[in-house]
């Protein structure tokens, strides 16, 4: 093999020839040529290893000058300069001159002829769906990435909303330019709009996402038309025509994208582009972030330490139309949605005791009110204090009852935490990480005196009763009833009547000789949540029964109770919590119907009660009872 190189000026090429053998390849005004063979080294560094030149074909012919012709390839030692194969057989009927076959995508015939037959080792046939290839064209091919399109957004939109009414007036059949809407039309010429223009731009492009009219795009045939970007070229000017939609998405990622076919996002947007209008990417994010922050906490079981947020107050009062009487289907719904109208906050105890585990008021309690006892927790939330008592103070049986479903079933979950905690000696630790507390066993209603955690259960339900005929079916099934920081809810969703009508059954559910532990919230308390719902406010208009009087209603004929003393005022970190605690006492001889003598109950009550007290001494404690307004309230 031999090489033709012209003589370079000093050390660079100029030209270079090959002679593979069959072809030569030259430029057509290629300068005269020398000849030499490898081996030959006119070029510089004599008596130095010879070494071999190699240009690229297409350099070649377009007889560049080539400058960088520094490096240098090390000779292969072992190769013979003189005897190089050129291969003979080429696939898709390919040649020495073109390996490839290109040229053969030039000529349709040509490409027949020689592609009739598929070689075997030719790529499999490009499949049908493939075989059309769809080339977008950038709308404007300057700015491909659309980086200025808040000028040419701001000109066509502008002119478009302008435009829009008129242009459908004129609508003509056939009409090429009609086949997109004038919304849809953008001038590729970029304007030189003033710098302020640019944010105007920017805006307008975002409340085209926002904007009904251009949601209303999905006029089928026509839209899908548009929504591949085509060129019209005329003799004036030229315009790309762009589906509007398409490029919002690009546009503003943070509104997400939503099916315009759905009317119900259809009107999303619509409210959205009355109350949002026009802002800025940056706002809208930090919008999103807002939203995000605003949805509800996780539900969590029960050492939280997190105050509900304020913010859900708003929120709850804004749908009082969920809220029915005393259906506890519906208060379930209700609670389900993260509003704590009956004060059924999840994280109660977290802020209530924050910090700790210990409930003060567990220490006001006397153990010889529950031992051996049947007791009922109204309103026991998570049942921190329920499970308190019933592993603390022996009750033959504790009932814990609340109005929402998911309270109680993490009260039934840390059951089994209690359960599982007993059994740490005889089940590896690693059990109940894995797999979760061991399920807490029914209570044994046939063994009499069940150790905890077999004498506490938990259930749902509204205490409230619907109405007051149902009264006359209550038993006396118990021996303590706790109402702890639960009146100002009842009141609030039940107004006095209701609050009554659980008075009495509370009553009537006592045996003889039974306790009602009353923990009411005073009537400050109740100003800071009357807004909580439309409902709620009227309500709170209409009671006229006050905390401060609770006790008086409740020794009254009306209901029964027989004593009324105060038991403490537990200490808690925080003074809205610091209630005081009363007991009441049903007469060791009454019975369900409402006293007929007042006196006659007094003494009865000084003679029976565990902690006798004389008429004298009723009658102070019943004004102890009375003089609750002047602690100070908080929460719930
Ligand atoms: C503020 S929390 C008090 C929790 C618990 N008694 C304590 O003091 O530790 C009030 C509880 O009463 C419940 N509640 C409100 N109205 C109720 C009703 N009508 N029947 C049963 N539970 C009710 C709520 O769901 C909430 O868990």
């Amino acid at each position: 093999m031999s090489v033709e190189v012209k003589t370079p000026t000093r050390t660079q090429f100029e030209h270079t020839e090959f002679h593979c053998g069959e072809k030569q390849l030259r430029s057509g005004n290629s300068p005269p040529l020398r000849k030499f063979s490898f081996g030959d080294n006119k070029n510089q560094n004599e008596g130095k290893q010879v070494r071999k030149r190699r240009f690229s074909q297409f350099r070649a012919e377009t007889n560049q000058q080539h400058q960088s012709f520094g490096f240098r390839r090390k000779r292969l030692k072992s190769m013979p300069s003189e005897t190089i194969v050129l291969p003979t057989k080429f696939l898709l009927g390919g040649n020495i001159n073109d390996p490839l076959n290109l040229n053969s995508m030039n000529d349709k015939e040509i490409d027949k002829v020689l592609n009739e037959k598929t070689p075997v080792s030719s790529p499999l046939p490009t499949p049908l769906h493939r075989q059309k290839v769809e080339v977008h064209i950038p709308t404007n091919i300057t700015d491909p990435l659309n980086l200025n399109l808040d000028e040419d957004w701001n000109l066509t939109k502008g002119a478009n909303r302008n435009k829009k009414k008129h242009k459908h007036k004129n609508k003509k059949k056939g009409d090429s330019s009609q086949n997109t809407s004038t919304s849809s039309v953008m001038s590729t010429s970029l304007s030189k709009e003033p710098c302020s223009e640019k944010r105007k731009g920017l805006l307008e492009a975002l409340r085209i996402e926002i904007d009904d009219d251009d949601i209303a795009v999905p006029n089928a045939p026509e839209t899908k038309k548009t929504s591949t970007t085509s060129t019209e070229t005329s003799e004036s000017a030229k315009t790309v025509t762009v589906n509007v939609p398409n490029a919002d998405k690009i546009v503003s990622p943070v509104i997400s994208q939503i099916s315009p076919s759905n009317p119900f996002y259809r009107r999303r947007r619509r409210t959205l582009s009355m109350s949002d209008a026009r802002p800025e990417p940056s706002s809208l994010v930090s919008r999103s972030i807002l939203r995000t922050s605003l949805s509800p906490p996780r539900y969590s079981l029960d050492q939280d330490k997190v105050t509900p947020p304020k913010k859900f107050k708003r929120q709850f009062s804004q749908k009082p139309a969920e809220k029915t009487a005393s259906s506890s289907t519906s208060h379930k719904q209700f609670s389900k949605k993260g509003k704590f109208i009956y004060g059924n906050y999840n994280r109660y105890y977290g802020y209530r005791n924050p910090d700790t585990a210990d409930d003060h008021r567990l220490i006001s309690f006397k153990k010889e009110w529950f031992e051996g006892k049947d007791a009922i927790d109204i309103g026991c939330n998570v049942g921190h204090v329920t499970l308190a008592i019933a592993k603390e103070m022996h009750p033959r049986k504790v009932i814990g009852i609340d109005i929402d479903s998911s309270l109680i079933a993490a009260a039934r979950k840390n059951v089994r935490h209690y359960i599982s905690k007993e059994n740490t000696g005889s089940f590896p630790i690693s059990n109940t990480l894995s797999y979760g507390p061991i399920a807490a066993p029914p209570v044994n209603e046939a063994n009499s005196h069940p150790k905890f955690p077999h004498n506490v259960v938990f259930v749902q339900g509204n205490y409230v009763p619907e109405r007051e005929e149902l009264l006359e079916l209550e038993k006396e099934d118990y021996d303590v009833i706790l109402a702890l920081s639960l009146t100002k809810w009842v009141h609030l969703n039940f107004g006095d009547d209701g609050l009554k009508r659980m008075f009495k059954r509370i009553y009537r559910q006592l045996r003889p000789g039974g306790r009602l532990i009353l923990e009411p919230q005073p009537w400050s308390s109740y100003k800071k949540k009357k807004k909580l719902t439309p409902e709620i406010f009227e309500t709170f208009k209409s009671i006229s029964l006050k905390p401060e009087q609770f006790s008086d209603y409740l020794l009254s004929k009306e209901v029964g109770f027989s004593t009324c003393e105060v038991v403490d005022t537990p200490f808690n970190k925080s003074k809205g919590f610091r209630r005081t605690i009363q007991l009441f006492t049903k007469a060791e001889t009454a019975a369900n119907s409402p006293k007929q003598d007042d006196s006659a109950t007094i003494t009865e009550t000084a003679a029976s009660a565990p902690t006798p007290i004389s008429p004298e001494q009723n009658m102070e404690a019943s004004e102890t009872c009375a003089g609750l307004e002047n602690t100070k309230p908080n929460e719930s």
